[in-house]
């Protein structure tokens, strides 16, 4: 099973789109625990996604308890991205089939969720400065799990 990026309730539709499309693009699952911010037809969240986002399935959770009970049910892991981690993003050891779930870009995740995670990871940044845009975040930790998992779609089928 490949990795899976898992949006907690996202508010920017030009974020949410573009981490579809990094999906999309690097055959990662991706996933929505709602409720979103946004209408799938929002115009800016289509633009960002572009028809990448036909490529794509998308797994839709109503609320992170259900999202919650699907993921019991699989056994993956979920290895949350948030500035208050414990580890650095390059530290943690990624498995193949981790879930990597991304906060709202307003107030991240509640403390359920934080409590809810096999692991906490962050992007180290230098002093002062309170966070990454969530897509760059996003992108940070799926290329290091993927360099990990060798999880990348193969160079000979991308040219
Ligand atoms: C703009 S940040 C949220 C900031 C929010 N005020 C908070 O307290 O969490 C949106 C999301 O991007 C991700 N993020 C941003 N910077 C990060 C970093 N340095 N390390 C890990 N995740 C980061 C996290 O998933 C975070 O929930």
């Amino acid at each position: 099973m490949p990795l899976t990026l898992a949006l907690f309730q996202p508010d920017i539709p030009q974020n949410a789109g573009t981490m579809l499309r990094l999906c999309a693009c690097l055959g990662v699952k991706a996933a929505i625990v709602e409720p979103a911010a946004f209408p799938v037809s929002d115009r800016a969240f289509r633009r960002a996604g572009m028809d990448y986002l036909d490529r794509l399935a998308i797994d839709r959770h109503v609320s992170f308890p259900a999202f919650e009970a699907w993921r019991a049910a699989s056994g993956q892991r979920l290895v949350l991205l948030t500035t208050k981690g414990a580890v650095p993003h390059t530290g943690h050891v990624f498995r193949p089939d981790d879930i990597l779930m991304v906060g709202r870009e307003s107030a991240g995740v509640p403390d359920a969720v934080h409590a809810a995670a096999d692991a906490r990871v962050f992007v180290p940044m230098r002093p002062g400065l309170r966070s990454l845009n969530v897509a760059v975040a996003a992108a940070m930790v799926l290329g290091e799990a993927l360099r990990q998992t060798d999880g990348f779609p193969s160079p000979a089928e991308s040219s």
